[in-house]
């Protein structure tokens, strides 16, 4: 596959086997070349500002309206009832989730679709969903789309990002068992963060997001090609018998797109103190209010820890934000233990979090000469304004929640020695 370059541009692109596909000067010849259908995909209103509006002319073979009805189907475990269960303000840890064995049942990422969190509302575009997929088969003349909003979808073995825009029709291909997340938000799209006194460049750069080229298959399906569409909330299904991958050119700014982590231009303290971990956005999907995310996507990516007279480990906290972690790889650095590729913790509103026992004592004691951080390793959060509510699976039918989290911070002890200002007096 062949990529374009940039975050949100405006793009042309025509698969070779057709030039002149696109048409010159309009997107709506009375008959487009090659006789193609015209489409266009909006992914903002029509009336948004030229900054926030997104939509692409597409030329396919025939228009995506060739479909039998769509039919509600009973497949994944997605939801967006944020009442199934009472409130829990505890902390909360998942060991790593659960991959059905492809010799006991063939899952693929629709069926293997689990919503583990979220809030808001999908009717009115506002809130957010995370979302769990546990599979081990492709999906096979399967495609799938979102009518509620935008998925980001990374799982476990590459560092690869891939945020699929609200319409947008995919189709996973899995090669051995395979497990991810996806933030899901409502309504809204994910975008660079601004930089502010950082500059012009730095963090995720726009050219390392990639975009395909256009590529289309002219492929008949007797069997039938079945679309998946999740609306408000809901799956269903509609039959058609050609693919849907038949986009043989397309221009705009509305496409899907990915993202390799290990692009991130890192920025951190190289003084003192720890950073807050805002400075590790890769992408922000933004809320109305000024600064406050619906969701913000942040990594911990391999870096040096330099930072003198500092206790380097994230610090103890409680936020206003929610705190959905996920571990791609490695180990992260304030949960030695416990905390495993896979699985995922969840920090709720204002709920106390931080180092676990081992973890404070070590940094506090630490000889703090300049330390590779993370190598090896790749966590994220997925952090949100709105007070997420935790679903049925995730409490119950998963069976990952770890019972015995909150014991990682038992040990903590009182080192408080009133009579000594032990150890450091003013800098
Ligand atoms: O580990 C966490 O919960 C996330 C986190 C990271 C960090 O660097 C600072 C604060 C924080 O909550
Ligand atoms: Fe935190």
């Amino acid at each position: 596959i062949q990529y374009l370059s940039g975050f949100g541009n405006e793009c042309t692109s025509e698969d070779p086997r057709c030039p002149g596909s696109l048409p010159e000067g309009q997107n709506n010849p009375q008959v487009c070349p090659y006789n193609l259908y015209a489409e266009q995909l909006s992914g903002s209103a029509f009336t948004c500002p030229r900054s926030t509006n997104k939509r692409s002319w597409l030329y396919r073979i025939l228009p995506s309206v060739s479909h039998k009805p769509f039919e509600s189907i009973d497949e994944g475990h997605v939801t967006h009832n944020w009442d199934e269960v009472d409130p829990d303000p505890n902390q909360l840890r998942w060991k790593p989730f659960e991959i059905p064995k492809a010799s006991q049942k063939k899952v693929d990422f629709v069926s293997g679709l689990h919503t583990l969190c979220g809030a808001g509302d999908i009717k009115s575009n506002n809130g957010l969903a995370i979302h769990i997929f546990l599979c081990n088969t492709s999906m096979e003349n399967r495609c799938f789309y979102n009518s509620d909003g935008d998925f980001l979808i990374g799982e476990g073995h590459t560092s690869v990002y891939f945020p699929f825009q609200r319409g947008m029709r995919f189709s996973i291909d899995v090669f051995e068992e395979t497990r991810g997340y996806i933030l899901e938000v409502y309504g809204v799209h994910f975008e660079l963060p601004d930089l502010g006194p950082i500059g012009a460049n730095g963090l995720a750069n726009p050219r390392d997001f990639l975009i395909p080229v256009a590529w289309y298959e002219d492929r008949k399906v007797p069997s039938g090609y079945t679309v998946i569409n999740k609306y408000q909330g809901k799956l269903f299904a509609a039959k058609q018998d050609v693919s849907p991958f038949n986009v043989v050119a397309w221009h705009g700014n509305y496409t899907p797109y990915k993202y390799n982590l290990k692009n991130f231009m890192v920025i951190n303290s190289v003084a003192f103190d720890h950073a807050d971990p805002s400075i590790f956005t890769v992408l922000t999907a933004k809320s109305v209010r000024p600064g406050v995310a619906i969701a913000d996507f942040v990594i911990f990516p391999p870096r040096w820890g330099v930072a003198d007279k500092t206790f380097r480990p994230p610090y103890y906290h409680r936020n206003c934000m929610s705190e959905f972690m996920g571990l791609i790889q490695g180990h992260y650095e304030a949960k030695q233990g416990g905390f495993l590729p896979g699985g995922g913790s969840l920090h709720s509103t204002m709920t106390p979090h931080g180092p676990d026992a081992d973890c404070f004592e070590k940094a506090s004691k630490a000889k703090l000469a300049p330390e590779r951080i993370a190598d090896g390793t790749m966590a994220f959060m997925f952090e949100s304004s709105l007070s997420l509510a935790v679903t049925k699976w995730g409490l119950k039918a998963s069976r990952c929640l770890d019972e015995n989290y909150h014991k990682c911070w038992e040990p903590l002890k009182s080192h408080f020695t009133p009579n000594s200002r032990n150890p450091a007096g003013p800098n």
